[in-house]
């Protein structure tokens, strides 16, 4: 947007005893005028500015009305300037740096761009400041002295710079002010007439303010991600001098014939620009390196301010109106300031594929490469799973099928006992019967040797004696006697006791001589045995029945054996359905975190797709943005190709007026010889026709 400059006068207090003889400068609202000792305005010498501050002004009220706006203007982007422009101990340097109690610009512009800072919470901020000098027309690195004589290039990208200066970043006002005081120390000062401390250079101050928006996850590029770039310059000027008034000679000297040069083409780039458009063909900025570093900041894009200070005593008054016609046609300067996010196409794509490479960086940088990592773990988590899964089953197998080996194991030996009870009863039963088969049926008349017969019907039948039909008496009796009782035989030979158990079934005797909990087969084969041998005589069948007995013996503790192993192989198999059952819960464990993996994968991969959705649209910007810079390069080759031609043109026209020149001066040169000649013939033809008459 076009603005012109703003420039206020101000006026500091006067240093002379010395009471005004003629005239004095007055001061009203904004306007600054001459008049005579009893008060008429001089006509001519009336001035209007912006602001005009008399000397009872304060540093501060001329930063709230003059400079301010340009400081935040700078904040929010926009190219800024602030000046201060005026002869010789004048108040230059007191306006710009101040006194202790009372800063100047430069001190309260750094404390206000951070102040501004800390407001804008929506941006995030990189401040950048140097300091240089232009002493006697070379410029110096106010902050590292070892920078001498820098050279000034332009760029693109950069605009107007000086190369190879200091720049340092710098995070609060503080760490500005500690810069300042250090560069104050290199800067040349010197002592004049009218100075003691006269600044013997130009000097700029500049911040580069840096901000970009805080991503706040917006898919508008332009409000979260455009770069802004301003610059921010505070100059001293060293002031113009009359060489007569500061009495300088020798150093003093020179640095006044820079001073008062530079500070010549800084009235004619003035002057230029406030001649309006068409006169503004040719504004001589490189002409000093001021007028060089300050380019931008007058009649460019930036805001300007200007303050112009007068001395009001009546000997400078020349100076005073020489100051105040520069503010006049400073006043009329027209600037164009723009935000700087904006500033050309090729900047914005320039930093358009700065953004982009460096999302590209953290795209396949830190991200994707963290993704593709956990990515990884998780699919060797996942095939470490697999294979503990896999190894379970297999011990799970393995374990089912041994339960079932184990099962069987236990099912033969179950039919294992259950095929030796049966071999012990079946053996009772067959010993008993080849007994009666092998004992003689005549010896049973002569020893009654018991009999073991089967009942007419097959079933187990103990008879008892008369007396043992009492149902609560036992079918063996107490004792017996060397006589065998007749019914005790009987019993013994036609109660066919074959099943030894069913004997447990019978009712209890009343007394009994063993407890009837402990009566075991063999107990009561024992019994039998006992009662057989008391009442039998043959040694035969004795032997016989103690071979029975032997055998028994045996068969009973292999079963007891058989039984206890049994035990033994059911506890076994208890605890091995304990750990089956735990195995089966860790293997649901696993399945189940390998779900959840399986889930996270499923995640991750569809980020990183999208992630790579997202490159890809990257680097379809990157291309097109290339393109677009290949479009504007050509674009500006062909500009560059026209103004070559024009150039070449203006050439051909300037050889072609000088041909024709040569050729006029020639061709009036040879008119005039012709002239010449029939002026002669003529005044001949007279002086002959006078001659005649
Ligand atoms: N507004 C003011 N109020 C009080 N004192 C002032 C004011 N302006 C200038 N002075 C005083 O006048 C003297 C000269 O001022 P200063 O050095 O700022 O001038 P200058 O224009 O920078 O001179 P030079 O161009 O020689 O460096 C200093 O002592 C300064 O303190």
């Amino acid at each position: 947007m076009a603005e012109k400059i703003c420039v206020a006068v101000r006026v500091r207090p006067s240093i002379s005893e010395e009471s005004p003889s003629g005239t004095f400068w007055k001061i009203e609202d904004n306007r600054i005028s001459l008049h005579k000792l009893h008060g008429t305005p001089i006509s001519g010498l009336s001035y209007a500015f912006d602001h005009v501050f008399d000397e009872s002004c304060s540093n501060s009220k001329v930063y709230e009305l003059l400079t301010k706006d340009v400081i935040h203007a700078a904040v929010d982007g926009f190219n800024g300037t602030a000046f201060a422009y005026g002869q010789t101990s004048s108040g230059k340097t007191f306006t710009m740096n101040g006194s202790l109690n009372d800063p100047g610009i430069i001190h309260r512009a750094v404390n206000d761009v951070f102040q501004k800072i800390q407001m804008i919470s929506d941006r995030e901020f990189l401040i950048r400041v140097s300091y240089m000098e232009i002493y006697n027309e070379e410029i110096n690195d106010l902050f590292a002295v070892e920078n001498q004589k820098l050279p000034i290039h332009e760029s693109l990208e950069r605009g107007i710079f000086v190369a190879g200066l200091r720049e340092e970043i710098v995070n609060n006002a503080e760490q500005v002010i500690k810069l300042l005081e250090s560069g104050e120390v290199n800067r040349h000062f010197g002592e004049t007439n009218m100075n003691a401390r006269s600044s013997r250079s130009h000097t700029i101050f500049r911040m580069v303010i840096e901000s970009k928006g805080i991503d706040t996850g917006s898919s508008d590029y332009s409000s979260s991600d455009a770069i802004r770039v301003s610059v921010l310059n505070l100059v001293d000027l060293a002031g113009s001098e009359r060489i007569a008034k500061t009495g300088a000679g020798g150093v003093r000297l020179k640095e006044g014939k820079y001073i008062n040069k530079s500070l010549m083409v800084l009235g004619n780039v003035i002057n230029k620009l406030s001649n309006g458009a068409k006169q503004r063909a040719h504004i001589p900025y490189r002409d000093s390196k001021l007028t060089r570093i300050l380019q931008t900041a007058l009649g460019g894009n930036a805001k300007t301010s200007i303050i112009c200070t007068v001395a009001p005593e009546e000997v400078h008054i020349e100076e005073t109106k020489g100051t105040l016609q520069f503010a006049s046609r400073a006043k009329r300067i027209t600037n164009c300031a723009q935000v700087n996010e904006i500033l050309t196409d090729a900047a914005l794509l320039k930093r358009q594929q700065l953004e982009i490479e460096d999302l590209r960086r953290k795209l396949q940088g830190s991200r994707s490469e963290v993704l593709e990592q956990e990515i990884l773990k998780l699919r060797n988590d996942m095939l470490k799973y697999e294979l503990e899964r896999e190894k379970l089953e297999m011990e799970l197998e393995e374990e089912r099928r041994s339960h079932k080996e184990r099962e069987q194991h236990i099912r033969d030996q179950q039919l294992k006992i259950k095929n030796l009870s049966s071999l012990v009863s079946d053996g009772n039963r067959s010993s008993s019967q080849d007994s009666m088969k092998e004992s003689p049926k005549d010896e049973c008349n002569d020893f009654k040797t018991p009999c073991f017969k089967e009942t007419s019907n097959n079933a187990f039948v103990a008879k008892r004696s008369n007396y043992s039909e009492l149902p609560d008496f036992s079918p063996l009796p107490d004792s017996f006697s060397n006589v065998a009782d007749e019914d005790t035989w009987f019993k013994m030979n036609k109660g066919y006791i074959a099943d030894l158990d069913s004997l447990q079934t019978t009712p209890a005797r009343k007394v009994q001589s063993f407890p009837p909990q402990d009566i075991t087969p063999l107990h009561k084969f024992n019994l039998l045995y006992e009662l057989h041998c008391q009442d039998c005589s043959n040694d035969n069948y004795k032997l016989e029945l103690q071979n029975l007995k032997t055998q028994l013996e045996l068969v009973i503790k292999e079963k007891d054996e058989l039984q206890r192993k049994h035990e033994e192989e059911v506890q076994i198999n208890r605890r091995l359905m304990g750990e089956i059952s735990e195995l089966k819960q860790e293997l649901d464990l696993s399945n189940n975190s390998l779900e959840s993996s399986a889930q996270r994968y499923g995640n991750l991969e569809r980020e990183f797709q999208k992630l790579k959705d997202e490159r890809d649209s990257l680097l379809q910007t990157v291309s097109e943005s290339s393109k677009n810079i290949t479009f504007l390069t050509d674009q500006k080759e062909n500009i560059l190709k026209d103004l070559n031609c024009e150039v070449q043109r203006r050439k051909d026209l300037e050889a072609e007026i000088k041909q024709f020149s040569v050729a006029f001066a020639s061709r009036q040169r040879s008119l005039a010889s012709i002239h010449g000649e029939f002026k002669s013939k003529i005044e001949k033809l007279r002086a002959e026709k006078l001659v005649r008459y």
